[in-house]
């Protein structure tokens, strides 16, 4: 199950990938000159074109004449960066956020080698602005925030033509496509084609988590209308004006998105991000088998919370096999609360080895807007029918059909309570304090969802209700915490960021057929695997962001090693099948290092 244990932390930093993933950068081929060079954030070197380079690509002239090195621009940048936060200090949250998104969207736009390296080596301060909980707000006011676009639109006018549109992108080879229809923005709800900042932001962690070379990613917007009355009152609204498109009608729209990406770019990796349950569900089960695809919120978070609930038990001094007897309330039945159990079911069926399918739910309860979830639910989802409690109006704890949060905390006294729910603050004091009583040593709190202001609480309120010795995780970032002993209360990122990168990487290095659940649980358990016993034991569930990399170039090898062991892998580029199957696990991951893009300017050879 370690099977990645032994390969020490210490002996894989960020130097060693570095090393491998940028030793000498390669000449760059362009087929522009003068100003076009200088418009196109791939090639644009800003002050920091070489004379040479000038000269050979009609560039001398139109720069100032002093050359810059690649540090002095980074230091520049980095100054502007810090002035623009003292000159804010003090003024609302959301417009220093806003700000902070502003200048680094303008360099994104300019210079995307400076971009990406600011953004690896920053990752911890940056990652809260190009995603969540910054991002949802970019999307909110995406009308105002556009000036270039970025990624690719497919909308319901489109069809019929989509297979020539996806020529219309000007990169010849793509290694991965997020998607996304705009129905379910973080917790935000329906922004229609407001939500493609989440494509972007999810690729721009690809490219600095997995480094995926940002030449061959694609943001996608399917637009297929809005339900959301505000945007269709809009003038403005940048998408189509008009309800969204449901059943078959939807669904031709997004197989022929699928067919088109697939025909021009047959390897591509497509990762499907907030879509509303429905069709989450529906386009997983569609496309998972014949497309090299997954969808990010129901496999790449579950992934994450089980890593997340193996910590759990273990920071309780058990060993991992007890985790078949933790009591987890999962609050939030849809894509993401599902998708959890789901995989937390297959792992307790994996470690009893009994049958998935006909494990019985004894440890999960599943709660959602109108409470507990059973089977005397009316319309009982059928995503959700294999986690309904199965005893009748009646049950051990006396607990019925649609019972509250709180008086199912009560009762359960559960190991771990998790929210997926979208609902800001509703693991109220009362529930917190209920959790006190919870079966566990180190009863665990998990408030999933995103952006901030929809996390169900705050650490500060677990750490008061629930107890000193508790263990907190969060969606979007949030500060540790004072406590009253003068020790820190640790605050966990439990976000699928820890996941996904690796998981479209590894599929992507192997050149998988299908992504498959043996793969995802194989990612889930190399992060379990990264913590050791001593920070587990502080309460520490997940690393630091700062080490992206790291971690991702390990769950990548693990996901391949999955592929591998599976039959599915075929390999990738001049690396071929038998290749990858005769690689040794330390093969694999020098492999996934090597092939890891990293920000240099490259000397670029102008060609016709
Ligand atoms: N931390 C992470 O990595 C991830 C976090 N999320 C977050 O999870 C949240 C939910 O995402 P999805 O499952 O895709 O949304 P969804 O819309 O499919 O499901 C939301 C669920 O919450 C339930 N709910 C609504 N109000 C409730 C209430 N008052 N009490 C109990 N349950 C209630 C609904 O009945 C529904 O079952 C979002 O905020 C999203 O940002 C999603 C994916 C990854
Ligand atoms: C993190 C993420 O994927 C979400 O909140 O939807
Ligand atoms: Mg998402």
């Amino acid at each position: 199950m370690w099977n990645m244990r032994h390969l020490a932390r210490a002996t894989w930093n960020l130097r060693q990938i570095r090393r491998l993933s940028a030793a000498i950068p390669g000449p760059c081929i362009v087929r522009k000159r003068g100003t076009d060079i200088l418009h196109d954030p791939w090639f644009n070197k800003d002050t920091a074109f070489p004379l040479t380079e000038r000269d050979r690509l009609g560039l001398r002239g139109l720069l100032p004449p002093r050359v810059m090195s690649f540090e002095q621009q980074y230091e520049r940048f980095m100054n502007s960066y810090r002035s623009l936060e003292h000159n804010t200090e003090g003024e609302p949250e959301t417009i220093v956020s806003l700000a902070k998104w502003r200048i680094l969207n303008r360099l994104h736009d300019r210079n995307e080698t400076l971009y990406y390296r600011v953004l690896i080596d920053n990752i911890k301060d940056f990652a809260p602005i190009i995603y969540t909980p910054t991002v949802g707000l970019v999307c909110q006011n995406y009308g105002g925030l556009f000036r270039r676009p970025r990624g690719m639109y497919f909308s319901a006018k489109d069809k019929g033509e989509m297979m020539s549109m996806i020529y219309n992108w000007p990169a010849q080879q793509v290694d991965l496509v997020v998607v996304t229809d705009g129905s379910r923005i973080l917790g935000l709800g329906d922004l229609g084609v407001q939500g493609i900042g989440i494509p972007i932001g999810k690729l721009d962690i690809y490219v600095a988590a997995a480094g995926i070379n940002p030449q061959r990613v694609l943001p996608v917007m399917l637009d297929v209308g809005t339900n959301n009355q505000k945007l269709l009152e809009d003038k403005l609204y940048l998408g189509l004006r008009q309800p969204r498109l449901e059943g078959d009608e939807y669904l031709a729209i997004v197989d022929e998105f699928m067919e088109a990406v697939h025909a021009r770019w047959p390897k591509a990796v497509i990762q499907f991000e907030d879509f509303q349950m429905k069709w989450a569900f529906e386009t997983l089960q569609r496309y998972r088998k014949k497309f090299c695809m997954f969808n990010d919120d129901i496999q790449g978070t579950a992934g994450v919370a089980l890593a997340g609930l193996f910590g759990a038990v273990r920071a309780q001094g058990r060993p991992l096999k007890d985790f078949v007897k933790q009591k987890i309330v999962v609050v939030g039945a849809g894509s993401a609360g599902i998708g959890v159990l789901s995989m937390a079911k297959q792992s307790v069926a994996r470690m009893l080895g009994t049958d998935p399918a006909t494990e019985p739910n004894c440890q999960f309860w599943l709660i959602d807007k109108d409470g507990l979830v059973t089977q005397e639910r009316k319309n009982l989802d059928p995503a959700a029918a294999p986690f309904a409690r199965t005893f009748g109006s009646e049950n051990v704890e006396g607990l019925t059909e649609g019972a509250s949060l709180v008086e199912v905390v009560k009762k359960v006294k559960p190991h771990v309570l998790l929210g997926l729910s979208g609902v800001g603050g509703i693991f109220t004091e009362d529930v917190l304090r209920a959790m006190k009583d919870s079966d566990s040593p180190r009863p665990a709190v998990f408030a999933m969802s995103n952006p901030t202001t929809n996390a169900e609480c705050t650490p500060g309120d677990v750490f008061k209700y629930v107890g000193e010795h508790a263990i907190f995780a969060s969606g979007s970032p949030f500060n540790d915490v004072l406590l009253e002993d003068g020790k820190m209360g640790y605050v966990n990122q439990a976000n699928n960021m820890y996941l996904f990168p690796g998981v479209g990487l590894g599929a992507l290095l192997s050149g998988a057929r299908y992504i498959s659940d043996g793969m995802l649980q194989a990612a889930a358990e190399c992060l379990a695997s990264y913590m050791t016993d001593e920070e587990i034991k502080k309460g520490i569930l997940f690393p630091s962001i700062s080490s992206i990399r790291n971690i991702t170039t390990r769950v990548g090898a693990s996901v391949i090693q999955a592929a591998i062991s599976e039959e599915l892998a075929e390999g990738h580029g001049d690396v071929g099948m038998k290749e990858l199957y005769h690689m040794s696990e330390r093969e694999i991951i020098d492999y996934v290092a090597r092939n890891m893009w990293f920000p240099v300017y490259s000397p670029l050879v102008h060609e016709k």
